[in-house]
């Protein structure tokens, strides 16, 4: 499945091109950031039976990738490390997100004209870090620059929302607050960036198992300082908030509580689960900590994801 991951830009001189893909026509290509919860308390259970959550949302420069370039049919493509982890099938979000935008610009008639789409896959699979999401919002993205499309951002929240939960947080891809079931968001304007670590043990976690095995459903909502300051402030009051996720999907998968101690032990400030896991963050003082860090636990967990990355400034639109 994986092959050579596509350029940033065209296909260029010397280089094959999809068949029926104009070599001179330049790829759109969007980031699809891995989504950092910093925190995630879960509030409540609601009468659907989804969680009520508040969570606090970093993203970090650690990235999946959406190439798209006009086609004279629709194609899709997966490469990258992980792409074997996913089938080439309609249930992909990618497809979904292309789907439901050209749904939603034939009701405005727009034109959205065939595609071949690339998904160069580097984030691992159901880990917590929500590489679906990212890439649905991703190809939103790209398919709005491709298409040119004439849409406001609610319309296109909109959409984004219809796509899964994460989907309209991953679309902002900035520094936020997210309440609901994650769908409601408000960015922080003012939020610091963290050198951090990824450390992803190799087995998927199911989302749906953790929440149903949950002991307790309704937890204190999000505290959160009238204002961000020096790192190590930042990771005490970080500390004292809570993924009340991570203690049922620790004893479903003991390697989440390895994946903890690795970053604890390479330094970290501040180590936790993400999302449903297994992914875990890891806080460090500088970027050089950091690159020791993921260093030395590569060097133990072979075949484990382990990244050092920078999450997103607030201020910035875009990834550092
Ligand atoms: C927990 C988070 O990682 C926080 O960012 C995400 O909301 C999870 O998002 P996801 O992986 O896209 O998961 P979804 O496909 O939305 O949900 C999978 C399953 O987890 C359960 N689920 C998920 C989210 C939520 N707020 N309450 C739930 O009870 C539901 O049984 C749902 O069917
Ligand atoms: N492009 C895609 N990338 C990843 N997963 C996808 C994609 N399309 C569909 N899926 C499906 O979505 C499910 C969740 O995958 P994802 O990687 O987004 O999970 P996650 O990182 O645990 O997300 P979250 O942090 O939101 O819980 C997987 O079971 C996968 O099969």
């Amino acid at each position: 499945m994986s092959r050579q991951a596509a350029p940033e830009t065209n296909a260029g001189a010397g280089r094959a091109s999809p068949a029926g893909v104009d070599p001179l026509v330049r790829a759109v290509v969007e980031r699809a950031p891995a989504k950092i919860n910093l925190a995630l308390h879960v509030t409540g259970r609601r009468a659907d039976g989804r969680h009520s959550l508040e969570s606090l949302v970093t993203f970090a420069n650690v990235v999946d990738r959406v190439h798209v370039v006009a086609a004279e049919r629709d194609r899709f493509e997966l490469c990258g490390p992980y792409a074997s982890a996913l089938a080439n099938d309609p249930g992909n979000l990618v497809l979904a997100a292309r789907d439901r935008l050209r749904e939603a610009l034939r009701t405005l008639d727009q034109p959205a004209p065939p595609v071949a789409i690339t998904l160069e896959k580097n984030l691992p699979v159901a880990s917590g870090i929500g590489g679906g999401s990212a890439d649905a919002a991703a190809t939103l993205r790209a398919l709005a620059r491709s298409w040119s499309v004439h849409m406001s951002d609610a319309e296109m929240a909109d959409i984004a929302a219809g796509l899964g939960a994460d989907v309209p947080m991953c679309l902002a891809t900035r520094p936020l607050v997210a309440t609901g079931v994650g769908e409601r968001i408000r960015i922080l304007s003012e939020f610091p960036s963290f050198d951090m670590v990824l450390v992803t043990p190799d087995r998927p976690v199911s989302t749906a198992e953790i929440f149903s095995n949950l002991d307790r459903r309704e937890n204190a909502g999000l505290t959160l300082p009238p204002r961000w300051s020096a790192f190590t402030n930042n990771c005490a009051i970080l500390a004292a908030m809570r993924n009340d996720l991570e203690a049922t999907a620790a004893d479903a998968e003991p390697a989440i509580g390895e994946a903890r101690s690795d970053l604890t032990d390479a330094g970290a400030r501040l180590a936790r689960m993400s999302g449903s896991g297994a992914t875990c963050f890891g806080l460090f003082t500088d970027a050089a900590t950091a690159q020791a860090a993921a260093l030395s636990i590569r060097r133990r967990r072979p075949g484990w994801f382990v990244a050092d990355c920078r999450s997103v400034y607030a201020n910035a639109r875009g990834l550092p």
